[in-house]
């Protein structure tokens, strides 16, 4: 599970406390495009033209062929990066640096070593969080993700799935109302995924929260999410936007096997420039997608 972004929100905002505790947020992606300096001077668009309003509690799976700029993506809407067109919005208001209704987790847990499961876990309260109360909600969360056995082990002590669940516990404990996630199982092996795709669902009923979720995964993303962007290039156009979006039907658990999610699953294959049986269709393909699917 992923490690998560702690960083308090600057001074004077007040995001955190005009939200009420524990509601999820909306999302609004408004013509957000952003380009990086490039040799020479000259610069390189990685998004483009790119807006999506994610409802509060829903879960929206972020794919695309690597270095398409989901991470660049998810990094704006959690205010470790800002738009160079276009802005985010939660609940209405612009996305502050780091801001403090958002937790951000990554692929490695990034637990402190020196410290136990427990203490890693509070690092994620909201500064002010009364001792008490902190307490508390640090153990009700250690026992959502399953390791009250081991909340006074260190990380050394825990295997890299349990180091995962507690990392997820430590972006909870700040009660995100926008909870990012960036390939947070990608270094999972598959059946340890399987079980925290699970986890994450559990967890997201027993605390609903708006959850973005990067994936490489299409099968994770069918798993997972209410719905699902598909990041692409448009031949000879600069810069990823959507290629294709698409509902996840059904409620989740879902079936893996149903005929319904092998024909998404196709469908977000193609877009993703690989065929049925995984291969990817050369090199060039891999990194544009030639159509829109629409
Ligand atoms: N701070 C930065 N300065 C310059 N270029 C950047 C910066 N951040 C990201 N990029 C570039 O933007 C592009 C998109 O990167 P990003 O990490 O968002 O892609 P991604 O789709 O998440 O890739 P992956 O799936 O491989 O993690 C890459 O080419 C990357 O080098």
């Amino acid at each position: 599970m992923p490690s998560t972004s702690t960083a308090p929100a600057p001074a004077g905002s007040t995001s955190a406390v005009s939200r009420p505790a524990d509601a999820p947020c909306a999302v609004e992606f408004a013509s957000v495009g952003r380009s990086f300096p490039s040799e020479r001077g000259a610069s390189r668009t990685v998004l483009r033209d790119v807006s999506i309003s994610v409802k509060p509690g829903e879960v929206v799976a972020i794919l695309g062929t690597s270095g398409c700029g989901k991470s660049t993506l998810l990094r704006i809407a959690g205010g470790l990066d800002a738009a160079s067109a276009g802005r985010v919005l939660i609940d209405g208001s612009p996305v502050t640096d780091f801001d403090s209704r958002t937790a951000v987790g990554f692929q490695e847990p990034r637990l402190l070593p020196w410290r136990s499961v427990t203490e890693n876990v509070a690092l994620g309260l909201p500064r002010g969080t009364s001792k008490a109360d902190g307490a508390a909600r640090v153990a009700r969360l250690i026992d959502l993700v399953g390791l009250g056995d081991f909340a006074g082990h260190r990380p050394r002590e825990i295997s890299g799935g349990m180091a995962q669940r507690a990392s997820l516990a430590r972006a909870l404990a700040r009660n995100p109302g926008v909870l990012l996630l960036d390939e947070p199982f990608g270094a999972l092996d598959a059946l340890t995924r399987l079980k925290m795709q699970d986890l994450l669902l559990d967890v997201h009923a027993a605390a609903p929260t708006t959850v973005l979720l990067v994936t490489h995964d299409v099968d994770e993303a069918l798993q997972l999410a209410d719905r699902i962007i598909l990041l692409g290039r448009q031949d000879g156009v600069d810069g990823s936007t959507i290629a294709q979006e698409i509902v996840v039907p059904g409620t989740r658990p879902r079936d893996r096997g149903s005929a319904e999610l092998a024909e998404l699953r196709a469908r977000l294959l193609d877009g993703l420039g690989i065929d049925r049986h995984g291969q990817a269709r050369g090199i060039e393909s891999t990194t544009a997608i030639p159509h829109f699917p629409y």
